[in-house]
């Protein structure tokens, strides 16, 4: 079922295929040797929800043992054409999933945003970022290269970057499409081929992917996608033909993941959960940091693991700052995802809805103040009425020692807290067991490098915030996780070297 709505969007016109509440899918959603599978015959199907109706959107069938088995087969198989082609002939096909990507941008986009219920204006750069990230490891598919060592007497030895084999990657549902490529593109461009399995709420585009690569002209069996819960991610990790797994998601299930990976002494890349601190210190740019502030807690309705939950306003602009982050944050326009007038969707679903509005409830009872939002919001649009929204919130008169400022809430939720000095900020915005990201707002050059250098978090913002170019290392300090993705660094978590002793002479034996 689609409708065809016509949209304007100030200047240009959009013909949109779909619209909220009319997508129905009744494709099989399991990727693997090439074709879309349907999943066990006998399998207890799971109700996948538009987040933005709250409507059924489709069926998921998850993957057992007998699927996942074929699908690690398919991509044994592909491993051993893909991993003897050359650089240069992998990215030739990498750049061409690249211009599919970016053919069929609005419909991924669309797909997306039913599935997820983030604004369309975002799932747009989510798909832009997955499109970046292949064609950046395309142009370093033809770089890898090892490293010769002159040896005594014209022996020599050579390095040669070799791929792991087949990878597993098991993504969250908070940026499906995105995190599908971002584990993907490093993962082919080094050989390898990959089994991926999406969160079981948002099974949708990751398949998509999967045809994209198909039609670009990846061996069959390259990119294959399971689908299922904890269960089928379990039997991905215990595999005994998996060489690693990729994981994006919660701590404690990346804890579970690097317990199961050690048993085959596999390699993990972990991309946890984070509760980054942002410190806004009195003569920043004040117009730039309401502005970051906004972009650190409500990109993605708040879900994004690198949010800047933690807000540390220096005390002597601490009313100003309020007054105006209050002020855009009531102005931000809740409501239909797929219109272009919407700059915030829906949660991801009901449950997780109920768990972010309790964390505003526990904060009041602790004595924070609602500056703003934190309401369940129900929009005018009757088809819009089962869905998952909420207005964006501000909370102030928060301490350390909150819940909300110490747990990671994973919705639109801003926590603010005054501080006096630096050396304070420092000790308080480092007093957490994460360590994703973090944020500082200064004019002062020498004190933004000299707080960045104490922060204790894997990617750190200076005069700006959740900015994740393809180039550039993301991942997370202490229990944010292990290993990084995009920049050239990933290329090292998704190959080995093997070094390789060349004798010239005689062997010199002791015995
Ligand atoms: N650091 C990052 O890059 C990043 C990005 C996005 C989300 N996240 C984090 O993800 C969390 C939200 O996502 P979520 O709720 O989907 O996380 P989650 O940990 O519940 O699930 C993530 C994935 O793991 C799978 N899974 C669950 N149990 C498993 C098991 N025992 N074995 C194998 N796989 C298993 C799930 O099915 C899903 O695909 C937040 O904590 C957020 O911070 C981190
Ligand atoms: C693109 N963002 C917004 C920085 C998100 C990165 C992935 C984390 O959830």
């Amino acid at each position: 079922q689609s409708s065809v709505t016509l949209e304007a969007t100030g200047r240009a016109t959009i013909l949109r295929c779909i619209s909220s509440g009319s997508v129905e899918i009744t494709v099989p959603l399991n990727f693997w040797a090439g074709k879309r599978r349907t999943g066990p015959e006998k399998c207890s199907k799971d109700s996948v929800y538009e987040p933005a109706t709250g409507r059924v959107l489709c069926q998921l069938e998850p993957c057992g043992a007998v699927e996942v088995d074929q699908a690690v087969k398919a991509a044994k198989l592909a491993f051993g054409y893909w991993s003897k082609m050359s650089g240069m002939e992998r990215a030739r096909v990498m750049i061409e999933a690249a211009h599919i990507i970016e053919s069929n941008r609005e419909e991924i986009a669309e797909m997306e945003v039913v599935n997820n219920g983030k604004s369309i204006t975002e799932a747009r750069l989510d798909v832009d970022s997955a499109r970046l990230c292949i064609e950046y490891y395309a142009g370093l598919a033809s770089t890898l290269a090892g490293q010769h060592v002159q040896l005594p007497g014209g022996s020599f030895a050579y390095t040669r970057r070799e791929p792991l084999g087949i990878c597993v990657g098991i993504g969250a549902w908070n940026y499906p499409f995105q995190i599908a490529a971002w584990k993907s593109a490093p993962a082919l461009a080094c050989g390898n081929s990959m089994v991926f399995k999406p969160s079981p709420v948002t099974p949708v585009t990751a398949v998509m992917l999967a045809e994209i690569y198909a039609k670009a002209g990846v061996p069959e069996g390259l990119f294959n996608v399971v689908q299922g819960g904890q269960e089928t991610g379990s039997l991905l990790c215990q595999h005994p033909d998996v060489a690693k797994v990729s994981f994006t998601g919660s701590v404690p299930t990346g804890q579970k993941i690097m317990e199961m990976a050690s048993k085959g002494v596999k390699p993990v890349t972990l991309e946890l959960g984070g509760k980054s601190p942002l410190l806004i210190f009195k003569d920043s740019d004040l117009e730039n940091a309401v502005r970051g502030a906004l972009m650190a807690n409500f990109l993605s309705q708040g879900q994004v693991c690198s949010n800047g939950t933690r807000v540390f306003v220096q005390k002597d602009i601490m009313p100003e700052f309020v007054k105006e982050v209050v002020k855009r944050t009531q102005a931000i326009e809740i409501g239909d995802p797929l219109l272009e007038s919407t700059r915030m969707g829906a949660l991801v679903s009901r449950p997780h809805l109920d768990k972010v509005l309790s964390f505003v409830d526990r904060a009041k009872k602790e004595g924070a103040t609602v500056l703003c939002g934190g309401e369940p919001y129900v929009p005018s649009d009757p088809k819009l009425r089962g869905g998952y929204y909420m207005t964006p919130c501000v909370l102030g008169n928060c301490t350390d020692d909150m819940i909300c400022v110490k747990e990671e809430i994973f919705g639109p939720v801003m926590s603010v807290l005054p501080f006096e000095t630096e050396d304070e900020v420092l000790q308080r915005a480092n007093d957490t067991s994460l360590g994703l990201a973090a944020g500082v707002f200064t004019r002062d050059v020498r004190r933004a490098h000299r707080v960045v250098e104490h922060l204790k978090a894997g990617s750190c913002f200076i005069n700006n915030y959740n900015i994740t170019p393809v180039e550039v290392p993301f991942g997370g300090f202490k229990m944010s996780g292990i290993g990084r993705e995009n920049g050239q660094v990933t290329i090292e978590f998704y190959s080995q070297l093997k070094t390789v002793f060349v004798e010239m002479g005689d062997v010199d034996s002791l015995f």
